[in-house]
């Protein structure tokens, strides 16, 4: 058994340029998988909306929501470094709520650090946080859940106007104590100029290779996830034709009465003779 990480085996990491391997996870079944795979953390996304319950967007999704997939995984991955996401509205209200909530994660989920959305807009939502003794994942770029303010999910930092605004959220998040930053489709050339320019671990999700690690929604690298596809997912498996497949040969079997066969039903326990005697008592 590989010992649990922390945030020190992140910066170390970091220092010796070995990349960080993580994936969302919202179930128990998929966090043991990743920790038997040795996913480097997991991440309890808001996405679990849309990959689990089938929402079209981040927004709908609440703290219980999350609280309860991040105990799944934490079930799951007990020796994995686990982040809870942070959901919309749970944290924008105000300092104490962003505290209140990122503390649920900790004590209700048992999770290792939350991530939240925004730069210098959530500043003094990651310094209380922070403060607070809970470690901070920022998050900027395309960030879901202001993807009404974005015009919808788009790729950012790839004008100099959209990177300089994006170059100044990632200094303001590091600046508010958080001491990781995640980057969602950005183009690889400011990705490398921030993973540079920033002391904490900044982590790709469609940001390219110069990043400290990658991030990939399991739901689109196992091809589960069908309503579309970002063009940063590499598809690893194709998890709906194998269980499609699996539905549709049972529903074949079923009809045909091919299932149950004898090895799938229970033997009886005394002779055959004696339970036709018991069915005539009843006739
Ligand atoms: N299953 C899933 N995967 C994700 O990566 C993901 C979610 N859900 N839910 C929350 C956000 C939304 N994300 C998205 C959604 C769409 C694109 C996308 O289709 N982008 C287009 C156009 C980009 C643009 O116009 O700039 C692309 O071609 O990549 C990218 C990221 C990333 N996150
Ligand atoms: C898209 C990733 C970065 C995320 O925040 C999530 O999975 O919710
Ligand atoms: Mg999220």
């Amino acid at each position: 058994m590989v010992k649990k990480k922390t945030i020190l085996d992140f910066y170390e990491m970091k220092r010796r340029k070995d990349k960080v391997a993580w994936i969302t996870a919202y179930d128990f079944p998929t966090a043991s998988f990743a920790e038997q795979a040795g996913m480097d953390m997991i991440l309890v996304g808001d996405s679990l909306g849309m990959v689990v319950l089938g929402y079209d967007g981040t927004i709908p999704v609440t703290m219980d929501d999350c609280i309860s997939h991040c105990q799944a995984v934490r079930r799951g991955a007990p020796n994995t470094y686990v982040i809870g996401d942070m959901p919309f509205g749970s944290y924008q209200t105000s300092n104490e709520d962003a505290v209140k909530n990122a503390c649920r994660f900790l004590k209700e989920a048992d999770v290792d650090a939350i991530k939240l959305e925004g730069g210098r807009r959530v500043m003094d939502k990651i310094k209380s946080i922070s403060e607070a003794g809970i470690v901070v994942f920022g998050h900027i770029g395309l960030t879901p859940q202001s993807s009404g303010q974005l015009g919808g999910f788009k790729a950012q930092g790839r004008t100099v106007d959209s990177a300089r605004e994006l170059i100044k959220d990632a200094i303001a998040v590091e600046e508010a104590g958080a001491l990781a930053l995640l980057l969602e489709a950005v183009p690889p050339e400011v990705s490398e100029f921030i993973s540079k320019r920033l002391t904490i671990p900044v982590y790709s999700i469609g940001a390219g290779l110069p990043c400290d690690g990658q991030l990939i929604i399991c739901g689109d690298m196992l091809g589960q996830f069908q309503a579309f596809t970002p063009k940063f997912v590499k598809r690893y498996a194709n998890v709906a034709d194998v269980i499609i497949n699996a539905f549709k040969e049972y529903i074949d079997d079923v009809k045909n009465e091919r299932f149950p066969d004898d090895g799938h039903v229970y033997n009886i326990k005394d002779s055959m003779e004696e339970f036709e005697v018991l069915f005539k008592e009843f006739e």
